[in-house]
């Protein structure tokens, strides 16, 4: 089946995310068969699991206990590097930062951000720095290769994406403290939304039921933790690339289980120049292309924009 003829078979809606184990993957056979399980995930839900990622149990364990015990300092402590002292927006943000739903009062998170270089970084713990900043780049080689997946599912050269996506990754590190009390729909810890990058690869704390996404029918499915897993979910940049055939799902998280949760999204984009219009194999007669040419730098900027400006913090958002 062709990609335009796969997005056009999509029936009904989800009611679960599938899981892609991309443990065997040196053949070129291989790939392509994992190619072919990415694209319909990518088609149907927007939304799944892989397993057998490659990343060390240490690393992410190193990294874990790092950010609990840098959120577990005082506020004055982390104010210090207040994301909003520079325009790249690095460093940590506080609760209630930020409100990416414009209907909510506000997102239960607080987070440390930090991307390719110049970061600043916190002198305690101090092993913090080399935690995050090797669980960031063995990230990225999971990213590197997801984004060959997506090649050869879009039916282009395997390392299209190669060369285009080196300095992009932001990663976020988040706290979600348990929300108790009265429930009140309008103070989640993340709002629903869906993310602006290419692609989102996600780590989330096995046991706690925290993040849902949303299906056709406007209906909450959970995207319950699986040991040894990553979430992968595709963003609004590469689904305008894909004029649409691949979707970014909106999707949302509550913590509601009691205790602190802690999740590690790293966002994957593209550098800066990239110019994003739909690839000709996701354009025919009967879809033709529904997105002008954008500049990826300038499609970035404004949604982040719009992100920081809907929260507390007004001032010093990114040019
Ligand atoms: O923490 C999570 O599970 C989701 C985080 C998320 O959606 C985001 O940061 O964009
Ligand atoms: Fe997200």
């Amino acid at each position: 089946m062709s990609l335009t003829e796969t997005a056009t078979s999509v029936s009904g809606a989800f009611d679960s995310i599938p899981i892609i184990d991309i443990g065997h993957a040196s053949t070129h056979e291989e790939r392509v068969a994992l190619a072919q399980q990415t694209r319909d995930a990518c088609v149907n839900v927007g939304f799944f699991y892989i397993k057998n990622h490659g990343i060390p149990e240490e690393t992410i364990d190193t990294a874990l206990s790092a950010m609990k015990t840098y959120f577990s300092f005082p506020l004055e402590t982390k104010m210090k590097l207040h994301h909003r002292q520079g325009t790249l927006h690095r460093g940590y943000e506080p609760l209630f930062d930020s409100n990416i739903d414009p209907a909510n009062r506000g997102d239960l998170y607080e987070a440390f951000v930090i991307g390719w270089d110049e970061n600043p970084w916190p002198s305690e713990p101090i092993e913090f720095r080399e935690a995050l900043t090797k669980y960031y780049h063995a990230a990225i080689s999971v990213g590197k290769f997801l984004y060959r997946l997506f090649a050869l599912a879009l039916d282009l050269p395997e390392t299209y994406f190669d060369d285009k996506f080196k300095r992009s990754p932001v990663f976020r590190a988040l706290h979600y403290p348990p929300q108790t009390g009265p429930e009140d729909d309008r103070i989640v810890g993340i709002g629903a939304h869906s993310d602006f990058e290419c692609f989102t690869i996600l780590w989330q704390e096995p046991g706690i039921q925290a993040l849902q996404v949303l299906n056709s029918k406007n209906q909450w499915i959970n995207a319950t933790p699986i040991p040894g897993t990553l979430v992968i979910n595709i963003g609004d940049l590469l689904s305008r690339w894909t004029n649409d055939m691949f979707r970014s799902t909106v999707h949302r998280a509550i913590n509601r289980s009691g205790v602190r949760r802690y999740s590690m999204p790293l966002f994957i984009g593209v550098e800066p120049h990239v110019e994003v219009e739909p690839f000709p194999s996701c354009v025919s007669p009967d879809r033709p292309a529904k997105y002008e040419k954008i500049n990826s730098r300038e499609y970035v900027r404004k949604r982040l924009r719009a992100m920081y400006h809907q929260g507390n913090g007004t001032s010093g958002g990114p040019e």
